[in-house]
């Protein structure tokens, strides 16, 4: 006889059922929610390059709770300050602190306006004000001077404008690359930062400590996310390619002559140059030639080779006291690791094709484009701005002749060199580094991360649920099976 069914089993083994996936779904969803990262809040900084040939507005951006976290702060804008570079207007000085005036507003309207009050800005000036402050300190001072009175009456938190050291800026550009490349936190390798300006050039990279006792202006530790970085740093003023053409003319015209044939300048290129604007550079400590006139023609014959001898001259390999010296002296360590090449070492590498070839091609490459006529070149490129087209002959031979004779990189090494612009969307130079470093963004010590990521956490979670919930349905189909067998047995 059947035991009369109790409807109640039913309705209590599916009412626990559903009670169970609310339970689990319930669970998952208040954990996922609960870690998922709260509306994402952003921070911002804006650091200004103020270089020897221009002036540039950098502002980076980062998630505010991750701030500690490498590789998060990005550049969000970019502005290039109309004009020269600050150290131009030392005749008149407010005009620098005028100039920056229109990437300032573009920069109001870049940062949220609740931001403001607390985005630092920062002013780093680099080769062209360590000249100015050579010439003439008062100078100096009057061009900071405007430059702080307009930074000053920005909505930002104004954090200094100040001219940095050469060591400052080798260090710092190579902070941005490891940062950007994502290389500080693994301690892995790093890679070393060339940085060719108009008035000065950096190398800097990671060398092993007893190789840093040799030079201590040369050295520079950093403890970052729990690493220790001993890096080799040096700064080459007056080697930045502005101002070593400026060594080149004056070279090549002691005697006063008034034309001047340039191996380094193109066939067919002519212009009239005035001996002052060579000679009134700090970088030139030759005086002007007394026979010389007013000016002189400047007339290009287009001859690599004759041309790396004119640069050859711009370097002294003599009166080395350290175990290597690079050039002029200087203490370098044996070459380490890869090298990321940005700035102006981009900008004619890029312009020459000279990025991704063997050095014996780029050679012939640079001979070859040297050997062009001008009448051929200006047709070629009629976009690009004569004073850049003109000087790439010359920057070409002197950034192959830097790398090789003055750094000692080799046709084996050569392919350790990347030439870049940017790294993940921000451009390579000392700007973020100097930022990270003053807002202490890069910790020494490694921020300690949570046990779990938030996506290994969500998926054990998830785990366990499901194994919960067939835990459940195993017991509740037992439950079910002894409900229904209880009624065969009568
Ligand atoms: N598009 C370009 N093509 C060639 N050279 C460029 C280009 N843009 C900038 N430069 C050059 O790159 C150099 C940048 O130097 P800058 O950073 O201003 O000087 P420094 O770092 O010595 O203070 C200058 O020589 C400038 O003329
Ligand atoms: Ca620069």
């Amino acid at each position: 006889k059947e035991k009369p069914k109790n409807p109640w089993h039913k309705a209590v083994v599916i009412f626990i059922a559903v009670l169970g996936i609310i339970a689990i779904v319930a669970l998952v969803t208040t954990a996922v929610l609960q870690n998922k990262p709260l509306q994402q809040k952003f921070k911002y900084g804006i650091v200004l390059d103020a270089g020897s040939s221009h002036t540039a507005v950098y502002i980076y951006e980062w998630p505010a709770e991750k701030e500690n976290d490498t590789g998060r702060v990005k550049q969000k804008h970019f502005c290039q300050v109309k004009g020269p570079g600050i150290s131009s207007y030392s005749l008149s000085p407010e005009q620098a602190g005028h100039s920056l005036r229109l990437c300032i507003q573009e920069a109001v309207l870049n940062v949220p306006r609740r931001r403001h009050h607390e985005t630092p800005l920062y002013l780093g000036a680099t080769a062209g004000m360590r000249l100015l402050r050579m010439e003439n300190q008062s100078l100096c001072d009057q061009v900071l001077g405007s430059v702080e009175k307009v930074l000053q009456s920005t909505p930002f938190d104004y954090q200094g404008a100040r001219i940095i050291s050469g060591q400052e800026e080798g260090a710092f550009g190579w902070v941005t690359v490891n940062y950007l490349s994502d290389r500080l936190k693994q301690g892995s390798g790093t890679t070393g930062a060339l940085d060719l300006g108009g008035a000065s050039t950096q190398i800097t990279f990671a060398t092993n400590q007893d190789e840093t006792g040799e030079s201590a202006e040369n050295t520079v530790t950093f403890r970052l996310y729990g690493n220790d970085y001993f890096l080799y740093t040096h700064s080459f003023l007056c080697y930045g390619k502005d101002q070593v053409l400026k060594l080149a003319l004056a070279q090549q015209t002691q005697a006063g002559a008034s034309t001047l044939l340039d191996p380094c300048f193109n066939q067919g290129y002519s212009t009239n140059l005035s001996y002052s604007s060579v000679y009134s550079s700090p970088c030139i400590t030759t005086q002007k030639p007394l026979a010389a006139g007013e000016g002189f023609t400047h007339r290009g014959t287009g001859n690599a080779l004759q041309c790396q001898e004119v640069v050859r001259r711009i370097f002294n390999f003599s009166g080395c006291t350290f175990s290597h010296c690079s050039f002029n002296g200087v203490y370098q360590p044996p070459l380490q690791g890869q090298f990321g090449a940005f700035s102006a070492y981009y900008f004619v590498m890029n312009f020459l094709n000279l990025t991704s070839d063997t050095l014996e091609n780029n050679m012939e490459k640079m001979a070859r484009y040297c050997s062009t006529p001008w009448t051929q070149i200006k047709q070629q490129f009629p976009n690009v701005k004569e004073k850049y087209l003109a000087e790439y002959c010359f920057s070409g031979t002197y950034i192959l002749f830097l790398l090789t004779h003055g750094y000692n990189f080799t046709s084996d090494t050569w392919s350790n060199i990347k030439f870049i612009k940017k790294i993940s969307g921000s451009d390579a130079g000392w700007t973020l580094g100097y930022m990270l470093n003053l807002t202490n963004m890069i910790p020494a010590e490694a921020p300690d991360t949570p046990p779990l990521p938030h996506a290994g956490y969500v998926t054990l979670l998830l785990f366990t649920s499901l194994l919960l919930f067939l835990i459940l349905l195993c017991s509740l189909r037992s439950l079910w099976v002894r409900c229904t067998s209880q009624r065969q047995i009568i």
